[in-house]
């Protein structure tokens, strides 16, 4: 029989696959997510995600340095905020001294090089768990815009790279650029969390960080109300487009795996760089299987770290960020 296009061709051995190999991931692509808590010369495991740990800043900064020598040259920072520092506005949240300030001076002075992420969103640091400030039982859309605005020039004072909006509030992007522009921030970027879905997948984050809603009558019982509806696909490139024309600079979509969808349609649709997040939950199923030997951790990794890229990524925040740079380093 004679078959004139054959697609086995151009698999027959490794080096005709590589010259034909569509997307390659590299460490370039990767950004860690890092959680800091308060005191020194501490490391506190977190059960649902294997392998990370929250860390004092004195760990976090060594952390840091060995990330950069790796090629992980960019971090996401989480704070653990003790109970007593948080309340309904988040005011900690914009203390020009607290830990995340601190963090960020820390991160810059030691490893200069290295791009700062911190995350935008008062849920760490608000009474409720939401990441909006509570009025009258709801989250309050612009007055959460007013402090994320504050939370995010305490940022750049400290000399964040780049904030990460996290919140889903509306109008936030144009607040916070405006901000910027206005205090003299002109070169600290915007990475929008534009189409964030309300998922199931953040349950370990929220363990790491204590930050769940929290039961109470009296609020929303989880965040629903700015979050996105999992059950939507247009609605995304309608966040999407309006963080754009506010001024963002990267759009982020999360969580990642199952909502590759959503990527490869906003990757068609804009030419701004696109950051995805593999999020806690995909890191913890990941993990459980293979540690019940079902799953090659190695593989896994990378095949799902090189998917998110090829659906559109330009770069992923992954807890796997570390791991995946010794293998790709190998
Ligand atoms: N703003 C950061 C997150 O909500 C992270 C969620 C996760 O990794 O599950
Ligand atoms: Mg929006």
């Amino acid at each position: 029989m004679i078959i004139y296009s054959r697609n086995r061709r151009l698999r027959t051995n490794a080096t005709i696959r590589s010259l034909v190999q569509e997307t390659v991931l590299t460490t370039n692509d990767l950004v860690m997510p890092i959680f800091v808590m308060e005191g020194s010369n501490t490391q506190e495991p977190i059960p649902s995600m294997p392998g990370i740990y929250r860390r004092t800043l004195d760990l976090t900064v060594k952390e840091c340095q060995e990330l950069y020598r790796m090629g992980v040259k960019a971090v996401n920072l989480y704070m653990k905020v003790s109970e007593n520092l948080k309340d309904n506005k988040g005011t900690e949240s914009w203390n020009n001294n607290g830990l995340m300030q601190t963090t960020i001076k820390a991160i810059k002075d030691a490893v200069p090089g290295m791009i700062v992420i911190p995350d935008v969103a008062l849920d760490p640091y608000s009474i409720y768990g939401h990441d909006g400030i509570i009025t009258n039982g709801k989250v309050d859309n612009d007055a959460t815009n007013d402090a994320l605005v504050k939370m995010s020039l305490s940022h750049a004072e400290a000399g964040a790279d780049i904030l990460a909006p996290s919140d889903m509030m509306d109008g936030r992007v144009a607040a916070i650029r405006t901000g910027l522009e206005e205090g003299g921030f002109t070169d600290v970027g915007i990475l929008s969390y534009a189409a964030k879905y309300a998922s199931s997948f953040y349950g370990p984050f929220r363990s790491a960080l204590d930050s769940a809603p929290k039961e109470n009558a009296d609020i929303p019982k989880d965040k629903k109300t700015y979050q996105m509806d999992f059950h939507n696909s247009r609605e995304a490139m309608d966040e999407v487009l309006k963080d754009v024309a506010e001024g963002a600079d990267i759009i982020m979509i999360k969580p990642g795996m199952p909502y590759l969808d959503i990527v490869a349609k906003v990757r068609e649709a804009i030419d701004l760089p696109i950051a995805v997040y593999n999020v806690s939950g995909e890191y913890a199923m990941l993990k459980a299987a293979a540690q019940n030997g079902w799953l090659d951790n190695d593989k896994a990794i990378i095949e799902s770290l090189t998917c998110i890229k090829r659906a559109g990524a330009d770069m992923i925040f992954t807890y796997a960020a570390k791991e995946a740079a010794i293998l790709l380093n190998q």
